[in-house]
């Protein structure tokens, strides 16, 4: 059933990190909930994968599988396969030791949530968590310093004001970047960003993007990106996945997904969701709201809400249908899906 859903790989191209049918489940209700269903898909060496869907979707869950960090008693199945940069051994994420995924997690691949407030603590300085970051690695502290000063100059912020700052001494925007450089100062390869700018006014987090794509190519990063606001970060993202109730529901080019989807549920999301460029009078709520994970429905989770539902989408989970190179959609109706969602292209300008 699976090959048939993936048919011909979900991806090609290098990967560097690889899920293989990742499912995440929690028992809720006394019964086995998923919240994440069979998802399949490669992040790619050096490119920014936007991953989109609405609050509760799944996003959070599908970066913490990728590096085995989904929290107790979520239980994680499936392949995660890292591919180091050197060509060396395949890494088998989800069977890591302790040990070996503390490493993981912070010199391989790095994680950076929304509000930074919260992720440092309010009593040591940035200096500090620089500091007991590396040293918890044993990476030499003073030479560790020095890239922390570089990173810090790269996102614009003055090093030594801010390494001398407390968090809730900066602004939001200012303790996010420092929260970025301290993500990066093991050396990773790989950036999760969840939700990195939720928190921040529109203008700081188009700033901060634009900071994020030139750091991504100073230094050699593939960045995983996490949102509900797909205008956001279709400027940005090379790819996007869009996931619907814990599955993934279409992925393409961030060209393809915002100008020519072949998802309905897609398409009313990008109606759904206000950005800077388009009249607030052309936003469309989608009706409906999202199954909770103890209560998805059988066949496509979106049919509920779908306008192209036929009785199949009610029974049958759709087949990835690749609608053209590097699009693929998991829809019975994706060639209807323009027609009945119909989507002003002039709406997602930086696509
Ligand atoms: N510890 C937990 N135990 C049980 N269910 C959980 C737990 N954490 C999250 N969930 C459920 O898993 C589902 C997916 O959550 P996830 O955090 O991945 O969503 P998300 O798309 O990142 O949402 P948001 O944008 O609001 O952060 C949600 O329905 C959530 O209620």
């Amino acid at each position: 059933m699976q090959e048939q859903r993936t048919q011909g790989g979900p991806d090609s191209a290098d990967p560097i990190i690889e899920a293989r049918n990742v499912c995440v489940t929690y028992d809720l209700e006394h019964r086995d909930a998923m919240v994440l269903d069979d998802v399949s898909i490669d992040l790619r060496r050096g490119e920014i994968l936007g991953v989109v869907g609405e609050s509760g979707s799944g996003k959070s869950m599908l970066a913490n599988a990728m590096m085995d960090a989904v929290e107790e008693p979520g239980i994680t199945t499936g392949e995660v396969t890292y591919y180091p940069e050197d060509g060396g051994e395949p890494v088998d994420v989800l069977d890591l030791s302790t040990e070996d995924l503390k490493e993981f997690r912070w010199e391989e691949v790095s994680m950076v949530f929304q509000g930074a407030l919260s992720s440092f603590n309010p009593t040591m300085s940035i200096r500090g968590h620089f500091e007991e970051t590396l040293a918890a690695h044993d990476y030499d502290v003073e030479e560790g310093m020095e890239r922390a000063r570089q990173l810090l100059g790269d996102l614009y912020l003055d090093p030594d004001r801010v390494l001398d700052s407390y968090a809730h001494e900066l602004s939001g925007g200012m303790s996010q970047r420092a929260l970025i450089a301290l993500s990066l100062v093991l050396e990773p390869q790989v950036l999760l960003m969840d939700e990195p700018t939720a928190a921040l006014d529109l203008l700081m987090q188009r700033s901060i993007l634009s900071l994020l794509a030139d750091i991504k190519a100073k230094y050699d990063l593939t960045i995983l990106f996490i949102t509900h606001d797909l205008p956001l970060v279709a400027g940005l993202a090379d790819r996007l996945a869009i996931l619907y109730a814990f599955e993934l529901a279409e992925v393409g080019t961030a060209t393809q997904i915002a100008h020519d989807s072949k998802h309905p549920y897609t398409r009313a999301l990008l109606q759904a969701v206000p950005n800077l460029d388009a009249p607030t009078d052309s936003m469309r709520p989608i009706e409906g709201t999202a199954p909770n994970p103890a209560h998805v429905p059988d066949g496509c989770h979106y049919a509920p809400r779908c306008p192209l539902a036929t009785r199949e989408c009610h029974e049958e989970t759709p087949p990835w249908v690749d609608v053209e190179d590097d699009h693929r959609s998991a829809c019975f109706h994706y060639d209807e899906a323009e027609d009945a969602v119909p989507f002003d292209l002039s709406e997602v300008s930086d696509a």
